[in-house]
């Protein structure tokens, strides 16, 4: 089951910063979203539907590990203070509540930030772009570049291998990553073929150990390349973490979401 899908380019689309904040109602890709069968419901249908949807808790989903402890100052600077669990390494607790009654947090992976916003199960998320672009997910919208978890993703390959290879030349490549259509759309724009191998970390082994000679993987202080003696050779794009918000949500509960969308955008303006 994946979300609707809209004949429009939703992944630039999503990350494409909207001016003076979210507005879903005069947003015409969101008043398109039902495609006119929206005529179909009555308005006391829809009128029950938002009042129910209204009294619901949001839900903000935040991934584990780096990002968390970037996003931290951030939440402050918002507003919002989740309870001691939250803080707590040894908590096996996944849903806090904050000292808003009506906003809930959870604590999930990274990637999995994205398919919780993108289901409508989290009305709001924080994840990278790399995740938003490898999901492209048409039900995400990102209206705020946080500008934290800064790195770029990349392609790299064994030090030995560069001095013979041109990578214009390329026709065919293996690679290596947690990437897979990123990896095969940044090679189908340039006309080369490539065929991928998942990995869920750790693909700077792959060359070493003859899995594939190529891998896609992000690059920050380049330490671990240069501890398994890759070099990068293709740059694919610049990362940096995005508030990205539910386009259904956004619709029903425009008032409730582009409020924490302000916050944010002026707790990353701050920052
Ligand atoms: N070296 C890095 N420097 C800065 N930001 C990074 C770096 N590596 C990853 N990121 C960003 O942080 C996000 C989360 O990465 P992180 O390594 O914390 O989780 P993960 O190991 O990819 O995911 P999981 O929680 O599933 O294990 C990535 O999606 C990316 O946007
Ligand atoms: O350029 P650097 O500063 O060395 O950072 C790059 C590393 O950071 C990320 O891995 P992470 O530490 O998240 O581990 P992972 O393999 O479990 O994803 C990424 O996948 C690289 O391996």
């Amino acid at each position: 089951m994946r979300p609707p899908i809209r004949g429009t380019s939703p992944r630039r689309d999503a990350l494409r910063p909207e001016r003076g904040g979210a507005d879903p109602e005069t947003d015409p890709e969101t008043d398109s979203d039902n495609g006119g069968h929206a005529h179909a419901v009555t308005q006391t249908q829809a009128t029950t539907t938002d009042q129910a949807a209204a009294n619901e808790k949001l839900v903000l989903a935040l991934p584990k590990g780096r990002i968390l402890d970037e996003l931290a100052p951030m939440l402050d600077h918002a507003g919002i203070e989740p309870e001691a669990a939250f803080s707590d390494d040894d908590s096996r607790q996944l849903r806090f509540t904050t000292n808003h009654p009506e906003l809930d947090i959870i604590r999930v992976r990274s990637f999995d930030v994205a398919t919780f916003v993108a289901f409508g199960a989290a009305h709001l998320g924080v994840a990278g772009n790399d995740v938003i672009m490898e999901f492209d997910y048409p039900e995400l919208y990102a209206p705020v570049d946080l500008g934290i978890g800064h790195c770029r993703m990349a392609v790299a390959q064994p030090r030995e291998l560069v001095k013979d290879d041109d990578p214009a030349r390329w026709s065919h490549v293996r690679i290596a990553t947690k990437y897979p259509n990123i990896t095969k759309q940044h090679f189908a724009a340039r006309g080369v073929q490539a065929e991928t191998v998942k990995l869920n970390g750790a693909m700077e082994l792959a060359p070493s150990l003859g899995l594939c000679r190529r891998i896609v993987d992000l690059v920050s202080s380049g330490k671990t390349l240069k501890a398994n003696d890759l070099v990068e050779v293709e740059h694919i794009a610049n990362v940096t973490s995005r508030l990205i918000a539910n386009r259904a949500a956004l619709k029903t509960r425009p008032h409730a979401l582009g409020d924490w969308i302000e916050r944010f955008r002026e707790a990353a303006d701050a920052a």
